[in-house]
């Protein structure tokens, strides 16, 4: 019987390419107070894909009176001059974000469901199960379309209203996205509160489920574990993560969270480690440079801050 401190699955080597999507056009900028003018976020997501990611999340198909910063979804979406080979995601929480999405053509959606009854409740104001019942149609709609699907499980190691989330309560919901068709499942640590070894927990929890190749890691920073949680999430052979260019974010409905750990600091870390990402630094803190100069502050990525340091000699 594994104990707290007895750390799981650990193969025999570490993934030796791994894929990042970066999530800061839509997470990293949802919560921002301040207007950001949709060319800013379109400049953005060029410059994001100039630096060689793969995959970036643009945008959420969400009500505007719920989250004011993402009502220029379409605007964004179709002013995006599309690279091949890279894709293309957004949020969908219902049919009606769906059928609006569907105008604008995302390569992926994300359905976004939580571990946590609270959380669900705050953030798309239904219960878990009636979340599910709402993911379905969208799924069928999307899997119908080729539109590949992604489910997030917000919450999956701790919840702002109910605290400890046990991995049970991941299982839970990853079985209930998997009945329902979606392919691929993100494990988040909304509030960063996650701590190596719990989140290896609930990666084991979406891994009874989950192959490991449908599963990635999203992490947030707030208590400056994240990095640590993505180690141990590679260790476990996860190859795919969610980070925010500049360390961009925070979650309306999660009060104090920060950004999800910073594109830059995992790309340092990984090419480190001799991990290929297909992304070039220098261009990334070029992005995280440009979007935090519009946001009038300084990036939240050590690395950034660090190489733009040395770079000023
Ligand atoms: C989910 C809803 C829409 C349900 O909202 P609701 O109020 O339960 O839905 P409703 O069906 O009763 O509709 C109410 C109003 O919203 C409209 N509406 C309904 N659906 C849509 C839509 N898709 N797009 C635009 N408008 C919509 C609908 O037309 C109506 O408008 P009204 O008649 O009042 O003018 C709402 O709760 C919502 O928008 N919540 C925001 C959720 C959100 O964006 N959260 C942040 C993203 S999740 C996240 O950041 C976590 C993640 C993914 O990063 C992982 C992690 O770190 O945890």
């Amino acid at each position: 019987m594994p104990t707290m401190q007895t750390p799981i699955r650990t193969p025999a080597t570490l993934p030796s390419l791994v894929e990042l999507v970066d999530v800061g056009p839509r997470d990293g900028l949802q919560n921002e107070k301040q207007p950001v003018p949709a060319a800013v976020k379109i400049e953005l997501v060029h410059r994001l894909q100039a630096a060689g990611l793969k995959e970036i999340e643009v945008t959420s198909y969400v009500s505007p009176k719920w989250v004011p910063q993402m009502a220029d979804n379409t605007e964004v979406m179709s002013g995006i001059q599309r690279l091949p080979g890279v894709r293309y995601s957004v949020l969908t929480p219902n049919l009606k974000g769906f059928e609006a999405a569907l105008r604008d053509q995302p390569d992926e959606i994300v359905v976004f469901g939580a571990a946590s009854e609270a959380f669900s409740q705050k953030n798309i104001n239904c219960s878990i199960a009636e979340s599910i019942e709402r993911f379905a149609p969208v799924v069928d709609a999307a899997r119908a379309a080729g539109i590949y699907v992604r489910g997030a499980i917000s919450c999956a190691v701790g919840c702002p209203y109910e605290g400890y989330v046990p991995p049970e309560s991941v299982k839970y919901v990853a079985t209930l996205m998997s009945s329902i068709g979606v392919q691929h499942i993100g494990v988040a640590d909304t509030i960063g509160v996650g701590t190596p070894l719990k989140v290896q927990r609930a990666l084991d929890a979406a891994l009874s489920v989950y192959t490991v190749d449908d599963i990635s890691g999203h992490f947030h920073d707030t208590y400056g574990q994240a990095l640590a949680n993505t180690l141990a999430a590679l260790e476990m052979g996860v190859w795919q993560f969610d980070t925010s260019v500049a360390g961009l974010g925070g979650c309306p409905y999660a009060k104090g969270a920060t950004g999800n750990v910073a594109t830059e600091d995992v790309v340092y870390m990984l090419h480190g480690m001799g991990i290929e990402t297909g992304i070039d630094l220098d261009a990334l803190v070029d992005a995280g440079q440009y979007i935090s100069e519009q946001l009038g502050r300084p990036s939240g990525s050590r690395v950034a801050r660090a190489l733009l340091a040395k770079r000023a000699g």
